[in-house]
């Protein structure tokens, strides 16, 4: 079978390269619209979408992951900042604070047209950040297309205080998980070793 992942994203190519699973790249270009309240709804929903999106035109053999990562603070869904206000007005909100990362996947298996979808939440603590250097992080532009304006993997590391579950969630793809639900259906995909 094929495995396909439905995502322009370059981090989870990386994260599924990462576990030795061979796969081609399809992006989803449908837009993203918010319209559920709770972040683990929300992220779930998109993550089906562009799965669904792709496995349309996958052809009958392929197993089509699909992914949405959002940032939630209380009771707010942040997703990638509209402009470098908006990533100012993020970073502002999550210094000195905690807030969760929330990754949704969608599995669809066109060979029965079964999906898994699922969310994976870790918990992230920022040291207070000044007005200064959040500037300075914008002005550098790696805030831009990420969820809540930074990047755990990136320079962003230098505010992170402690996060409590998965580190690879937050990059944007629970792998560990997405293995572990590919093993439990039984699904043999492709790998490079
Ligand atoms: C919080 C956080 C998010 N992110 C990224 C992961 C996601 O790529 C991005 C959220 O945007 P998404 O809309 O989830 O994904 P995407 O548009 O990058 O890719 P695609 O829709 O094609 O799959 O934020 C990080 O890279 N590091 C972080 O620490």
């Amino acid at each position: 079978m094929r495995f396909i992942l439905a995502s322009a994203s370059p981090r989870r190519k990386e994260l599924l390269e990462q576990i030795g699973v061979k796969f081609d790249i399809l992006p989803a270009t449908g837009e993203e619209v918010i319209t559920k309240e709770l972040p683990g709804e929300e992220v779930m929903e998109l993550a089906k979408q562009k799965a669904e999106e792709v496995a349309k035109t996958a052809g009958a053999d392929a197993l089509v992951l699909g992914a949405d990562t959002v940032v939630a603070y209380e009771g707010k869904i942040l997703g990638k900042p509209k402009d470098e206000a908006d990533a100012l007005r993020m970073l502002t909100m999550l210094s000195g604070k905690e807030h969760e990362v929330y990754t949704g996947v969608a599995l669809i298996d066109n060979r029965d047209q079964s999906m898994e979808n699922f969310f994976e939440r870790t918990k992230v603590t920022m040291y207070p950040v000044s007005e200064e250097e959040i500037r300075d992080y914008i002005a550098g532009g790696e805030p831009m297309d990420k969820a809540g304006a930074y990047a755990i993997q990136g320079l962003g590391a230098k505010f992170i205080q402690k996060i409590e579950g998965d580190y690879n969630n937050v990059v944007g793809l629970p792998i560990g998980r997405i293995y572990q639900e590919i093993k439990r259906k039984s699904i043999e995909i492709p790998t490079r070793f």
